[in-house]
Protein backbone atom coordinates (compact mmCIF):
# COMPACT_ATOMS: atom_id res chain seq x y z
CA UNK A 1 0.00 0.00 0.00
CA UNK A 2 0.96 3.40 -0.82
CA UNK A 3 1.45 6.35 1.70
CA UNK A 4 1.92 9.82 0.89
CA UNK A 5 2.62 13.32 2.17
CA UNK A 6 -0.06 16.64 1.61
CA UNK A 7 1.94 17.36 -1.26
CA UNK A 8 2.02 13.61 -3.03
CA UNK A 9 -1.90 13.30 -2.45
CA UNK A 10 -2.16 16.71 -4.45
CA UNK A 11 -0.02 15.41 -7.16
CA UNK A 12 -2.53 12.52 -7.43
CA UNK A 13 -5.67 14.23 -6.97
CA UNK A 14 -4.01 16.82 -10.06
CA UNK A 15 -2.79 13.38 -12.09
CA UNK A 16 -7.01 12.35 -11.84
CA UNK A 17 -8.60 15.84 -12.72
CA UNK A 18 -5.99 16.97 -15.44
CA UNK A 19 -4.70 14.19 -17.02
CA UNK A 20 -7.42 11.55 -16.70
CA UNK A 21 -9.78 14.20 -16.65
CA UNK A 22 -12.29 13.51 -13.72
CA UNK A 23 -13.65 16.95 -12.35
CA UNK A 24 -12.42 17.48 -9.08
CA UNK A 25 -16.35 17.96 -7.99
CA UNK A 26 -16.86 14.73 -8.75
CA UNK A 27 -13.25 13.31 -6.53
CA UNK A 28 -15.09 15.43 -3.83
CA UNK A 29 -18.28 13.74 -3.92
CA UNK A 30 -16.83 10.30 -4.07
CA UNK A 31 -14.78 10.64 -1.19
CA UNK A 32 -17.61 12.73 0.91
CA UNK A 33 -19.97 9.67 0.16
CA UNK A 34 -17.24 6.23 1.20
CA UNK A 35 -16.63 8.21 4.44
CA UNK A 36 -20.64 9.02 4.66
CA UNK A 37 -21.18 5.41 4.13
CA UNK A 38 -18.22 4.30 6.22
CA UNK A 39 -19.93 6.84 9.48
CA UNK A 40 -23.23 5.48 8.95
CA UNK A 41 -21.86 1.65 8.92
CA UNK A 42 -19.82 1.84 11.36
CA UNK A 43 -21.34 4.34 14.37
CA UNK A 44 -25.10 4.42 13.92
CA UNK A 45 -27.90 6.62 14.51
CA UNK A 46 -26.57 8.81 17.03
CA UNK A 47 -26.58 12.25 17.10
CA UNK A 48 -23.69 14.06 15.32
CA UNK A 49 -22.21 17.47 14.71
CA UNK A 50 -20.39 17.74 11.19
CA UNK A 51 -17.84 20.56 11.36
CA UNK A 52 -16.82 22.28 8.38
CA UNK A 53 -13.60 24.62 7.16
CA UNK A 54 -13.09 26.92 4.55
CA UNK A 55 -10.89 24.43 2.35
CA UNK A 56 -11.60 20.98 0.22
CA UNK A 57 -11.85 18.80 3.15
CA UNK A 58 -14.72 21.12 4.49
CA UNK A 59 -16.71 20.57 1.01
CA UNK A 60 -16.39 16.89 1.98
CA UNK A 61 -17.91 17.74 4.98
CA UNK A 62 -21.27 19.69 3.02
CA UNK A 63 -21.03 15.98 1.47
CA UNK A 64 -20.76 13.91 4.31
CA UNK A 65 -23.36 16.06 5.87
CA UNK A 66 -25.93 15.86 3.42
CA UNK A 67 -25.63 11.82 2.85
CA UNK A 68 -26.06 11.48 6.84
CA UNK A 69 -29.68 13.61 6.51
CA UNK A 70 -30.85 12.20 3.26
CA UNK A 71 -30.54 8.64 5.19
CA UNK A 72 -32.68 10.28 8.08
CA UNK A 73 -29.46 11.22 10.79
CA UNK A 74 -29.96 13.69 13.07
CA UNK A 75 -26.85 15.79 11.88
CA UNK A 76 -26.07 19.63 12.95
CA UNK A 77 -23.69 21.24 10.38
CA UNK A 78 -21.54 24.29 12.09
CA UNK A 79 -18.80 26.23 9.29
CA UNK A 80 -15.93 27.87 10.66
CA UNK A 81 -15.76 30.29 8.15
CA UNK A 82 -18.01 33.55 6.87
CA UNK A 83 -20.16 31.78 4.01
CA UNK A 84 -18.24 34.29 1.07
CA UNK A 85 -14.61 32.21 1.95
CA UNK A 86 -15.80 28.85 0.82
CA UNK A 87 -14.80 28.91 -3.11
CA UNK A 88 -14.06 26.15 -5.57
CA UNK A 89 -15.33 22.36 -4.89
CA UNK A 90 -16.37 23.43 -2.02
CA UNK A 91 -18.67 25.81 -2.75
CA UNK A 92 -20.24 23.97 -5.13
CA UNK A 93 -20.90 21.20 -2.51
CA UNK A 94 -22.33 24.10 -0.03
CA UNK A 95 -24.97 25.19 -3.14
CA UNK A 96 -25.65 21.92 -3.70
CA UNK A 97 -26.30 21.44 0.21
CA UNK A 98 -28.17 24.25 0.31
CA UNK A 99 -30.48 23.71 -2.52
CA UNK A 100 -31.46 20.23 -0.96
CA UNK A 101 -33.15 22.05 1.45
CA UNK A 102 -30.75 21.43 4.37
CA UNK A 103 -29.04 24.19 6.14
CA UNK A 104 -26.22 25.01 8.44
CA UNK A 105 -25.08 28.23 11.08
CA UNK A 106 -21.65 29.56 11.91
CA UNK A 107 -19.52 27.46 14.03
CA UNK A 108 -20.73 27.74 18.28
CA UNK A 109 -19.86 25.05 21.19
CA UNK A 110 -23.28 24.23 22.15
CA UNK A 111 -24.29 22.09 18.98
CA UNK A 112 -20.97 20.57 19.21
CA UNK A 113 -21.05 19.40 22.62
CA UNK A 114 -24.37 18.17 23.02
CA UNK A 115 -23.37 15.98 19.87
CA UNK A 116 -22.44 12.06 20.21
CA UNK A 117 -20.38 12.23 17.45
CA UNK A 118 -18.20 15.00 15.88
CA UNK A 119 -17.42 14.88 12.47
CA UNK A 120 -14.35 17.18 11.67
CA UNK A 121 -14.15 18.35 8.39
CA UNK A 122 -12.05 21.43 9.26
CA UNK A 123 -8.55 21.27 8.24
CA UNK A 124 -7.10 18.44 5.97
CA UNK A 125 -3.66 18.50 3.77
CA UNK A 126 -3.44 22.45 2.96
CA UNK A 127 -2.81 23.19 6.31
CA UNK A 128 0.11 25.78 6.07
CA UNK A 129 2.42 26.61 9.80
CA UNK A 130 1.24 27.36 12.95
CA UNK A 131 -2.63 26.61 13.52
CA UNK A 132 -4.08 30.29 13.73
CA UNK A 133 -7.20 31.37 15.29
CA UNK A 134 -9.84 30.50 15.03
CA UNK A 135 -9.03 27.09 14.83
CA UNK A 136 -6.52 26.31 17.87
CA UNK A 137 -9.06 28.12 20.40
CA UNK A 138 -12.03 25.45 18.58
CA UNK A 139 -9.43 22.81 18.91
CA UNK A 140 -8.98 23.51 22.48
CA UNK A 141 -12.73 23.65 23.05
CA UNK A 142 -13.49 20.41 21.09
CA UNK A 143 -10.17 18.74 22.91
CA UNK A 144 -11.76 19.00 26.59
CA UNK A 145 -15.49 17.24 25.45
CA UNK A 146 -15.81 13.79 25.59
CA UNK A 147 -17.97 12.85 22.62
CA UNK A 148 -16.38 10.81 19.65
CA UNK A 149 -14.44 12.72 17.02
CA UNK A 150 -14.17 11.17 13.44
CA UNK A 151 -11.48 13.59 11.53
CA UNK A 152 -12.04 13.25 7.75
CA UNK A 153 -8.39 12.46 6.02
CA UNK A 154 -6.53 14.03 9.23
CA UNK A 155 -7.53 15.41 12.38
CA UNK A 156 -7.69 18.97 12.12
CA UNK A 157 -4.22 20.07 13.13
CA UNK A 158 -1.95 17.31 11.96
CA UNK A 159 0.07 17.81 9.18
CA UNK A 160 0.04 14.77 6.54
CA UNK A 161 3.60 14.38 6.81
CA UNK A 162 6.21 13.46 9.34
CA UNK A 163 5.95 17.29 10.58
CA UNK A 164 5.72 17.68 14.56
CA UNK A 165 2.15 17.67 15.57
CA UNK A 166 1.14 21.24 16.78
CA UNK A 167 0.21 21.02 20.52
CA UNK A 168 -3.28 22.34 20.36
CA UNK A 169 -4.20 19.53 16.52
CA UNK A 170 -7.74 18.41 17.74
CA UNK A 171 -7.64 14.88 19.34
CA UNK A 172 -9.95 12.10 16.96
CA UNK A 173 -10.67 9.19 18.01
CA UNK A 174 -10.78 8.00 14.73
CA UNK A 175 -9.19 8.93 11.08
CA UNK A 176 -11.02 8.38 7.92
CA UNK A 177 -8.47 8.07 4.89
CA UNK A 178 -9.53 10.09 2.00
CA UNK A 179 -7.40 8.87 -1.33
CA UNK A 180 -4.55 7.21 0.37
CA UNK A 181 -3.64 7.40 4.42
CA UNK A 182 -1.01 9.67 5.10
CA UNK A 183 2.88 9.48 6.69
CA UNK A 184 1.40 11.17 9.74
CA UNK A 185 -0.41 8.19 10.57
CA UNK A 186 2.38 5.42 10.81
CA UNK A 187 4.33 8.86 12.87
N1 LIG B 1 -9.74 17.83 -5.50
C1 LIG B 1 -9.05 17.61 -4.40
O1 LIG B 1 -7.95 18.10 -4.26
C2 LIG B 1 -9.67 16.79 -3.34
C3 LIG B 1 -9.45 17.08 -1.99
N2 LIG B 1 -10.08 16.46 -1.01
C4 LIG B 1 -10.08 16.96 0.36
O2 LIG B 1 -9.48 18.23 0.39
C5 LIG B 1 -8.50 18.34 1.42
C6 LIG B 1 -7.44 19.29 1.02
O3 LIG B 1 -8.08 20.48 0.69
P1 LIG B 1 -7.33 21.88 0.66
O4 LIG B 1 -6.07 21.74 -0.09
O5 LIG B 1 -8.32 22.86 0.22
O6 LIG B 1 -6.95 22.10 2.17
P2 LIG B 1 -7.75 22.04 3.56
O7 LIG B 1 -6.98 21.09 4.40
O8 LIG B 1 -9.19 21.85 3.39
O9 LIG B 1 -7.48 23.47 4.21
C7 LIG B 1 -7.40 24.64 3.47
C8 LIG B 1 -7.86 25.78 4.35
O10 LIG B 1 -7.16 25.79 5.57
C9 LIG B 1 -6.76 27.08 5.89
N3 LIG B 1 -5.48 26.96 6.60
C10 LIG B 1 -4.30 26.58 6.07
N4 LIG B 1 -3.36 26.54 7.01
C11 LIG B 1 -3.98 26.90 8.16
C12 LIG B 1 -3.52 27.07 9.49
N5 LIG B 1 -2.25 26.86 9.82
N6 LIG B 1 -4.41 27.44 10.44
C13 LIG B 1 -5.69 27.67 10.13
N7 LIG B 1 -6.18 27.55 8.87
C14 LIG B 1 -5.32 27.17 7.90
C15 LIG B 1 -6.66 27.83 4.60
O11 LIG B 1 -7.06 29.13 4.86
P3 LIG B 1 -6.39 30.40 4.08
O12 LIG B 1 -4.90 30.23 4.26
O13 LIG B 1 -6.85 30.25 2.69
O14 LIG B 1 -6.94 31.52 4.84
C16 LIG B 1 -7.62 27.10 3.68
O15 LIG B 1 -8.87 27.75 3.66
C17 LIG B 1 -8.06 16.93 1.65
O16 LIG B 1 -7.57 16.75 2.97
C18 LIG B 1 -9.32 16.12 1.36
O17 LIG B 1 -10.10 16.05 2.56
C19 LIG B 1 -11.04 15.39 -1.34
O18 LIG B 1 -12.29 16.03 -1.47
C20 LIG B 1 -10.69 14.69 -2.62
C21 LIG B 1 -10.53 15.66 -3.76
K1 LIG C 1 -10.16 16.95 9.16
Amino acid sequence: MRVVAGEEMKAVDRYAIEEIGIDGRILMENAGRVAAKNIMKNFGRQKFCVLIGSGNNGGDGFVIAKVLQENGYHVSVCVIPERDKIKGDAEYHMNIYLNSGFSFTQYDQAPAESADIIVDTMLGTGIKGEIRSPYKEIFRELNKMDNTIISVDLPSGVPADESPVPEHALQADHTLIIGLPKLSYYT
